[in-house]
């Protein structure tokens, strides 16, 4: 089975979560690309999405979904979103496409996090997957320091800025046995904004596609 078949199994597992009516929060990549043609494509009609990129958003217009901005919901049912690593607790490395600041504040928003990911995201160990952080541009010299004194090598992501206009440096190296502590530490550096680490709010269920089909964890 091909990765996006994988992808898309997961992605249509996850479309069986959703109440019809309901507002929901959808994140991005590719998996969540395949979750909204799933969405569309299925009999399920929700009210409305919060989305968590400008390409995400574009792609519900696309299909006729109604896309409201995070201020002007209060909570959101569910969210769903993939991921670049997840663990056994269900903790998340996020941001491979840039987009982890506002995957954090809908994850945030929402009651239930289900994560969707193809079976090479799920990892026995959160770290071979440099994690993003998203600087301030002013700050960026600054940061970098800073994530060195951590253990960290820090690169700047050439040529991209997030759609807050912020810019992505992708750290390999870190310790990421203590993957909340790490969250909070690289989060109190002046100029970052957030980090890729989702691990003080860990995803609800986890949807894992393999060629056997698809497995399913809950938070312990
Ligand atoms: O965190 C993300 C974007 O910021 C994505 O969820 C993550 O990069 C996974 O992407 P894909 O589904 O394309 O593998």
């Amino acid at each position: 089975m091909s990765v996006d078949t994988q992808k898309r199994a997961a992605a249509e597992a996850a479309v069986e979560r959703i109440e019809p009516g309901s507002v929901i929060g959808v994140g991005s990549g590719s998996t969540v690309d395949q979750f909204i043609d799933a969405l569309a494509a299925s009999d399920t009609r929700i009210e409305a999405a919060v989305a968590a990129s400008e390409a995400s958003a574009e792609r519900l217009r696309n299909h006729g979904i109604e896309v409201r901005d995070a201020n002007s919901v209060s909570e959101l049912s569910i969210y769903v979103d993939g991921a670049d690593e997840i663990s056994r607790h269900l903790q998340m490395i996020k941001g491979g496409g840039g987009a982890l600041t506002r995957e954090k504040v809908i994850a945030a928003i929402a009651r239930r996090f289900v994560c969707i990911v193809d079976e090479s995201k799920w990892v026995r160990a959160l770290g071979d997957f440099p994690l993003p952080v998203e600087v301030v541009p002013m700050a960026r010299s600054y940061v970098g320091r800073q994530l060195l004194k951590h253990g960290g090598r820090p690169t700047l992501r050439e040529g991209f800025t997030t759609d807050n206009g912020n810019v992505i440096l992708d750290v390999q190296g870190l310790d990421c046995a203590e993957p909340i502590a790490l969250e909070r530490a690289l989060n109190n550096i002046a100029g970052v904004v957030t980090n890729g680490l989702f691990a003080a709010r860990p995803a609800d269920e986890l949807l894992v596609g393999t060629d056997t089909g698809v497995q399913r964890f809950t938070a312990a």
